[in-house]
C-alpha cells in the first residue's frame, strides 16, 4: 500500500531544446499528494502549471525525473501502458468543458465508462447519481449547447469523475465562470471530491478557492513551493 498518489520526484522539462528560443520550464519539481488530499498549485501565468498538470496526469514525459502514481513508476512504461495507466487512474478537468457536443450530459459521462468495458445500465446509473451530486439530474438528457457554462462544468466534473479515478487533476476548473458561478460550480466540485475520498492537485489563480484546500503549493523558477 502506498503512502502517496502522486509522487513527482525531480521533475525537469524545457521545450524547444538545443534552438535560440529554448524554454526551461520545470527545473526539478517534487510534490507528493496523500489519499485524500487536495492540493491548490498557484502560480503566476506561464510559470509552467499545465506543463506539470500533463506530465503528472501521463500525457506528457518529463525530461528528467520520476512520475509515480499510487508507488508504481510511470515515466519507464511503454506508451501503450502509460495510456492505460492514465485511464484508470487520472481524470482531468479544464477550464473549458470540452464535453461531445453531439451527445447528451448523460451520454458524455456514460462513454468512457462504456470504453473501459462497463455494462451500460450500469454506466448510466452511475452517471445518473454523479448528476443528481453535483444538482444537474434535470439536465441529463440536454446536450452540451443547451446547458449553462456552469452546468457544462458540473457535467464535465461527472465525466472525469466517471471511471472512479484514484487521481483528479484540474486547470482551472471555474476559471471561466463569473466569479458566483465559480463559487458554486467550486462548491460542488468539492463537495464531489470530498465525497470520494479522492486526491486532486487543482490549479488556480483563485487565491480564495485555494484558501479552501488541504494545502497550497506555488511555482517558483520551475521548482514547487
Ligand atoms: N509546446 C510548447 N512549446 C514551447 N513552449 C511551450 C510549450 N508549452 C508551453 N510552453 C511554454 O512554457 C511555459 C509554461 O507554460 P504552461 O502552459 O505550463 O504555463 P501555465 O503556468 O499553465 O500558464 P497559464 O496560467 O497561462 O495557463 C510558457 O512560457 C509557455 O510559453
Amino acid at each position: 500500500m502506498s503512502e502517496t498518489v502522486l509522487k513527482l520526484s525531480g521533475i525537469q522539462k524545457a521545450y524547444n531544446h538545443g534552438k535560440p528560443n529554448e524554454v526551461s520550464v520545470l527545473r526539478g519539481a517534487d510534490l507528493a499528494i496523500v489519499p485524500g488530499e487536495v492540493v491548490a498549485l498557484v502560480a503566476p501565468s506561464g510559470a509552467g502549471k499545465s506543463t506539470l498538470l500533463h506530465i503528472a496526469g501521463l500525457l506528457d514525459t518529463p525530461d528528467k525525473g520520476q512520475v509515480e502514481i499510487a508507488g508504481q513508476e510511470m515515466t519507464r512504461l511503454s506508451d501503450r501502458r502509460r495510456t492505460l495507466a492514465r485511464r484508470a487512474d487520472v481524470g482531468f478537468i479544464y477550464q473549458f468543458h470540452h464535453l461531445l457536443p453531439e451527445f447528451t450530459a448523460l451520454e458524455n459521462i456514460t462513454l468512457p465508462q462504456l470504453a473501459a468495458g462497463k455494462p451500460r445500465a450500469e454506466a448510466e446509473a452511475r452517471a445518473r447519481e454523479l448528476l443528481g451530486q453535483v444538482g444537474v439530474e434535470k439536465r441529463a438528457d440536454h446536450r452540451p449547447a443547451a446547458l449553462s457554462g456552469g452546468e457544462q462544468q458540473r457535467v464535465a466534473f461527472c465525466r472525469a469523475l466517471a471511471n472512479a479515478p484514484r487521481l483528479l487533476l484540474a486547470d482551472e476548473p471555474t476559471g471561466n465562470l463569473d466569479p458566483d458561478t465559480s463559487d458554486r460550480v467550486f462548491d460542488a466540485l468539492m463537495a464531489l471530491v470530498r465525497g470520494t475520498g479522492l486526491s486532486a492537485l487543482i490549479a488556480t489563480h483563485n487565491l480564495e478557492l485555494a484558501a479552501r484546500m488541504d494545502r497550497v503549493v506555488r511555482m517558483d523558477h520551475g521548482v514547487v513551493a
